[in-house]
Formats: structure tokens, sequence, C-alpha cells
């Protein structure tokens, strides 16, 4: 080859005479030149080697080959068809001013790249696309750091960086480290279209646990099942650039759908994973050989009908102590360790935490609170809660006397359109249990007669229940006296000392002497040899349920992170986004049954979690979050702590409902302004008051009187409040009410936010609320 480039260079094969001269016969100048920066094995290029040197000569070259093929251009004007645009030349003479335009034009064609038509057709695909697929998600534009031990790996004896401005293999490092897989495969699919590695299996060997480094983290999948899932999402993006895995070199993806048909479906089902992840304590797989006769019949039949895929609703009636729990461990633990998924769940959190994976009925089902004759649960056929119980095998429902029948009934509807079905919960096998005489449903203001309307056994359903009756009293084995005592009070038989009220067994009872010895006593009864067993979690669980558990406000402390209240909700404020965009808020206002009132503040995920079961005045549980002092300077609330809703929170549907919400719907200024028709109460403080000035109406003359107040609202933001008034007196008291300092409610709702001015009617409300 010769060391310069000129135009009667010929192509080798053509010296050499295997093939026929043509046109192409002779090398272009971008040939010669793509010949010369080639690295070769076993061919020194002092070019390559000349450091910076290298980067003059490619950019001389560059400009050399682009002023040969503008040259061409030139040369060849007639056969473009540049006469189409020598109207442009005629508009330029007539008023062009500016000078880039003046000269003999020289028409580029669009495949001229760099040239204006190139870009411009560049600009109208970019935009085709965009309009076609969205705004990109990604842009990347990458800085390559020449001291990356990546790049010196790959420099010859010598070299330095600056001799190797080809090496990019660097950005699939970077996106690595980050350990972003998903990112990761969608760049390595941008890389093969865009940057045309040559050796495409290579690469992927190399970057193979980097890419599929999510689906490697996922329990039991196997080797071949990861590799193809990883293809599959590469795939994926490919195909959204119109190629696909088979134009390049990469492992075959053999019938990819049929695989992940059923693995998708357990693996992207963060339901059933979780169902599945529930832990079987050992000690429940030996309880079968320990049960009695009469859960012994119950376990039997009900394993029975799981196993031979027929239905059944069954009922495990028993007073406290017959070991219905006991039962339910039973069948849970063996139908779990067979493979089979259960669910278990209870009308009370309490209840459903005994249960290994239990949870409230109410929030494992989405059962609407407000359950009627005709509802769903909020759960759509194509969800991963749909697709749960789909496969599940049995449903456990303890205490299910103490929710309403529509709520069992709303659980039928669903089931049977989940399953396609018209057997009662769509043929699947459902096991309630509980004791009648035990708590009823609550049903606000009702009757005796209308509470019993909404027991389980007014259902449709309930003929359909096979029920299994506990009758031997397992606790009694223990604690004999209890036992009878708690049945006899169950079936109505103790007798009455006066209206409702029962004498407690003497036996049962620590005698009062006085304050300090009575409760030694009582603390030595319930925690006898605590000295010792202080350290066992044992011991001090079995005696929790003792301890007093009051669910009131104004038993939580400072920083406490495990507490419970029951509360109703009075206010939801709406979610609110950060001004930064990146995270939201919602403020919730929450009053026990003493009247006490708490806010409770959720952010980001907690918002999603919790946002959709909350409705105001229902009554919840709230259970654990961070108890943090409030800000007292603007809160309208008696408490001194706010409870922030986190990770370890829980809400659950409260079975009482008998706290009275009270709406006040305390808001911004700003809210106001966006919504002016719908009146809304402001907490307001009282920054400055003016002089009072005598003010004109200037239509009719009339004498008013006027002052401003400056207030500051909740979110911190300052306002100028203008009131002016007809009758002297009111004006007066108002006088006295806006004091520097107070804070006061305001009835708000109006037109003229420039300065918010108050009229007579908004007074009278302002007076009637302000504290
Ligand atoms: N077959 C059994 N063998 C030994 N102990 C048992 C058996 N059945 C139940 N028990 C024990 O009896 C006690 C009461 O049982 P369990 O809590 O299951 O009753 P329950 O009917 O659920 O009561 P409650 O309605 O009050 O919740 C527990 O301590 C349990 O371990």
């Amino acid at each position: 080859m010769q060391d310069y480039f000129n135009l009667n260079l010929l192509h080798f094969a053509v010296i050499m005479e295997s093939i026929k001269r043509t046109s192409k016969e002779r090398v272009s100048c971008r040939e010669y030149y793509s010949y010369k920066l080639q690295i070769r094995e076993h061919e020194k290029s002092v070019i390559l080697y000349a450091g910076r040197l290298l980067h003059q000569y490619v950019v001389d070259m560059y400009v050399k080959i682009e002023t040969s093929r503008l040259d061409f251009y030139k040369q060849n004007q007639h056969t473009i068809r540049s006469d189409l645009y020598k109207g442009i030349i005629d508009s330029v003479a007539a008023g062009e001013t500016q000078s880039n335009n003046t000269g003999k034009r020289i028409i580029l064609p669009p495949s001229f790249i760099g040239g204006p038509r190139d870009m411009r057709r560049r600009y109208l695909d970019a935009m085709a696309l965009c309009q076609r697929f969205g705004k990109p998600d990604l842009f990347i534009t990458m800085t390559c750091n020449p001291d990356w031990q990546e790049i010196k790996n790959e420099l010859k004896p010598g070299q330095t960086a600056q001799d190797r401005p080809d090496l990019t293999t660097h950005c699939l490092n970077d996106a690595s480290n980050y350990q972003m897989p998903n990112a990761l495969r969608q760049l390595f699919a941008i890389l093969l279209i865009y940057c045309e590695p040559t050796n495409v299996l290579q690469l992927w060997n190399e970057y193979y646990t980097d890419l599929s480094h999510d689906y490697q983290a996922i329990k039991d999948i196997s080797y071949d099942d990861c590799v193809s899932k990883t293809l599959l999402d590469i795939n994926l993006f490919l195909e959204r650039m119109g190629r696909s895995i088979d134009d390049f070199d990469l492992p075959e993806l053999p019938h990819v759908q049929e695989i992940f048909h059923d693995l998708n479906d357990e693996l992207n089902n963060r339901e059933i994973s979780e169902e599945r992840n529930v832990i079987t304590p050992a000690e429940d797989l030996n309880i079968i050989h320990t049960l009695n006769s009469n859960q012994k019949n119950a376990f039997e039949e009900i394993i029975n009908r799981v196993n031979q895929k027929r239905h059944g609703i069954f009922f495990i009636d028993g007073p406290g102590g017959t070991g219905k729990t006991y039962l339910y461990r039973a069948i849970l633990s063996t139908l779990r360790n067979e493979g089979h998924i259960a669910i278990a769940t209870a009308t009370s959190g309490v209840a459903a935490s005994i249960l290994p994976g239990g949870r409230t009925a109410h929030s494992r089902f989405k059962i609407p609170i407000n359950s009627t004759e005709t509802t769903l649960c909020a759960i759509t056929k194509q969800s991963g809660l749909a697709q749960l119980l789909k496969q599940s095998s049995i449903i456990l429902w303890d205490e299910a006397p103490m929710v309403k029948r529509t709520a069992i009934e709303t659980l039928d509807r669903t089931m049977k359109d989940i399953m396609n079905s018209s057997i009662s919960f769509g043929g699947k096998v459902i096991v309630f249990g509980g004791d009648f005489r035990q708590v009823l449903p609550v049903v606000r203001r009702a009757s005796r007669s209308e509470t019993i309307s909404y027991s389980m056994v007014k259902s449709y359903l309930w003929e359909d229940i096979e029920v299994f009756k506990l009758k031997e009293n397992m606790r009694a084995r223990t604690d004999h006296l209890f036992s009878e005592f708690i049945l006899r009070i169950g079936n109505g038989d103790e007798e009455e000392i006066e209206d409702g009220l029962v004498h407690i067994p003497n036996e049962m009872m620590i005698e009062y002497s006085n304050n300090e010895a009575s409760e030694h006593s009582l603390i030595c009864t319930i925690f006898p040899s605590l000295c010792e067993n202080f350290s066992s979690s044992e011991y001090i669980m079995e005696r929790l349920n003792l301890m007093e558990s009051s669910n009131l406000i104004k038993s939580l402390s400072l920083n406490q992170r495990y507490w419970s209240i029951t509360a109703v909700i009075n206010q939801i404020d709406a979610v609110k986004m950060f001004k930064s965009g990146q995270g939201k808020i919602q403020k919730l206002t929450l009053m026990d049954k003493e009247g006490s009132k708490i806010y409770a503040i959720m952010f980001n995920e907690t918002i999603d979690k919790f946002h959709n079961m909350l409705q105001i005045g229902k009554t919840y549980i709230f259970s654990n979050g961070q108890i943090k002092a409030i800000n007292k300077d603007f809160y309208n609330v008696n408490e001194n702590f706010e409870i922030i809703l986190n990770s370890i929170s829980e809400i659950q549907v409260a079975i009482t409902d008998d706290i009275e919400p009270v709406t006040n719907n305390l808001s911004v200024i700003e809210d106001i302004k966006s919504n002016p028709n719908s009146p809304s109460d402001i907490i307001l403080l009282v920054l400055n008051v003016s002089e009072v000035r005598v003010i004109y109406r200037q239509t009719d003359k009339k004498k008013f009187v006027k002052r401003d107040l400056q207030v500051v609202d909740l979110r911190y933001v300052i306002h100028i409040i203008l009131y002016f008034f007809k009758n002297i007196l009111l004006f007066i008291i108002l006088c006295f009410l806006f004091l520097i300092g107070q804070k006061f409610v305001l009835l708000l709702y109006g037109k003229d936010w420039q300065q918010l001015k108050v009229n007579n009617w908004r007074i009278q409300e302002m007076i009637k609320q302000s504290f």
C-alpha cells in the first residue's frame, strides 16, 4: 500500500484481476484512510502511535474526505435535480441578508452525511419516532476517562489512551457498576444496534452476570430460565428499535412464551411469592398427631376435600379454648407443606397475627368497608391478588361471626366472578371458624334483632355450610376454673348480680388490701419469677394479652415505635407533591373515642400502601410508626405529638365504629384559591393588625370602618386580609378578636384573592368558630 492517497489507486482485487473492472475499481479517499487507521495484529502502524498527532491527522484527513465529497457534488449537480432548488436562489436574491447565503449555491443531496438535508431528514425521523413512541426515556452521553483500567488493558505496549479513541466498552462497565440490570439490558440492546460490536457473543458472555443480576436473585430459578428471561428482555428492547435477537450472534431463545407463561405468573406475582414464602413453624407440623377426636374429624374432612379438589364450606364452631386455632395451624402447616397455597385470615388483627401468614380478611380480600348485598371486593380479574385466589387451595377465616354477613357474601360474589363459576366461593374450600358466644358484628345504632340479621347465620350461604363442633375444652385441662366460667358467661348461664353484671369468682381475683400491696400481688401473679424470666420472649409473649391496652391517643409517648390506637379519620388532606417534585405527603386527622385528635402523616410508599383503604368517618386501628413532637404554632389539636406512618405501620379496619367523626376541613389559602366556590375552614395566625381606617364606598359614598390583618397559614404563607364593616359594634368585637399572636379559624370562600376580603356573613361565621 502506498503511503499517500492518489486518485489512481486501484482496489487490490482489481489489480489481481479477480473482479471485473467497473466504475468502483478505484480506492476512494475514505476507503484509503479507513484502511490506514485500522488496527492489525501483526502490523505496526506509525500513525497509531503518534499520540496527539494522530488526532491532528484524523481531523486533516476528515476534512480532505469531506472536501472530495463536496467536490463530487459540485461536479455532479445535474444528477441530483438541483434545478428544483433554484427558486430558493431567487428568493434569497430578492431579500436575503444573511452573508452565508451569498456566493454560488451548491445543493447537497440528503445522502451527504451531515449536510442540511441529511440533518433535516434525521430530525424528521426523530420527530416521527417521538410522535409514535413518546418522548425518549434515555439520553446517554458518555465521557471517557483515559485512566480507566479497562482502557489501559486494551492498549498495546507504548500506546497511550490518545492513540486509541476507539475504546468505548467502558460504558457497559459503568452501567453494571450501578447494578441496574434492566437499564443495562436496554443499553446492551442499544449498543448492539448503534455500535455494531464485532464479537457480540463475547460481550454477552462477559456481561451476562450483570445483565441477569435481578433474575439470578429469584429463588429456585434455573440457569436456562434465567438466560432466557434476560434474552427475552433484550429482545423486547431490540424489537422496539425494529430489530430482533435473531439478527445477532446470541444464544437462541427456544419457545420463550411457553417457558415463561407459568414462570412469569409466579415471578411477577408478588402476592403469590409472598404467600409461598410464609414460614411454617416446625412445631405446627407435629400438631396433627396430637389432635383430639373432634379436631381430627374436621381436619381429615377438610384435607380430603382439598386433595380431591372438591368444594366445601365449613364452620368450626367451638367455645373459647376448644382448640379452633390449634386446628387451623394443623390445617395450614399440612397443606403448605404439601405445596398448596393456603390463605389464612381473621376478622380482627389480633386473631390474624396468631395464624402463620395471617392477615385481616378485609385487607387480604379488599372487602369494601360498607359492604352490602351487591358489593364486590376491589380485586380486578387480572390482578396478582386474583391470581393468588385462583391458585389457592383453601381459605381460612377465623372469627367469622364477628363480621357482617354482607362482607362474607361480598367475598362469595367476588370468588364466583374470579373463578367464572356459579358454585359458592367459586368452588374453593373455605373454612370459617369462631364462637357465636363471643362478639357479634357491630352494627351502628342497631337493635338486637337488626344485629342478628347481619350475623352470618342469616346469610344465604349458611345452609351450605358444614359445621364441625369442637366440644372438649382443651384450655380447661390447664385452667379448669377459668374456662368453665368463660363458658357459662358465653352461654348466658352465669347468674347476674345486677343488671348485666356478674360476679367474678373470688378464686380468680386478687384481694384488695391497699394500693401498694395489691399492685405488688397483681404483678407477682401475672409475672411470677420475673427476675429469672424477663429475657425469655416466650414468657413475656404468653403474658402480653393480660397487659392493658387503652388504644387511646393520650397513651402515645414520644419516640415510641410500637403502639396501637383506635381512631376515626376526621379528615384526609389531598396528596401534596414536594416542590422538588420528588416525593409526596398526605396528612390525616385522627380522633379517638375520648375526642383527642392527632395528625398522622404519610409519605411516598406509605401513601400508596394505605391511600385506597382509608375513608373519612371510618374507624381504624393504627399501629406502629414514629411518634414526633408537634409544631404547635399552627396545629389545631391539643396533643403534643404527631404520627409519622412508615414501613412498620399497619392500618386495619376496626370492628367497632362507634366513634362519631367530627369534620373540620382545615385547609390553606392556596387550596381555596384553586377552588373558590367551596367554603373551607382556615386556621390563621395573626402577625400584625393595622390601624382602624374609615373608607367611603365610591358608588354611594357609604361609610365603612376597615382594618388590615397580616396573617400566616398552615403552610407558612403570609397573606393580607382586609376586613371592613358598616356596623361599628361588630367591628369593635372583631378588633378584640384579632390580636397579634392569636390564632383563629376563618370560614372562607370568595373571588377576590388579591386581598382577602371579609364580608359580614363571613365575619359572623368567624366569630362562631373562633377560639
Ligand atoms: N389437641 C390439643 N392438644 C393439646 N393442646 C391443645 C389441643 N387443642 C388445643 N390445645 C391448647 O388449648 C389451648 C386453647 O386452644 P386454642 O387457642 O386453639 O383455642 P380456641 O378455640 O382458638 O380459643 P379462643 O376461641 O379463645 O381463641 C391452647 O393452649 C392450645 O395449645
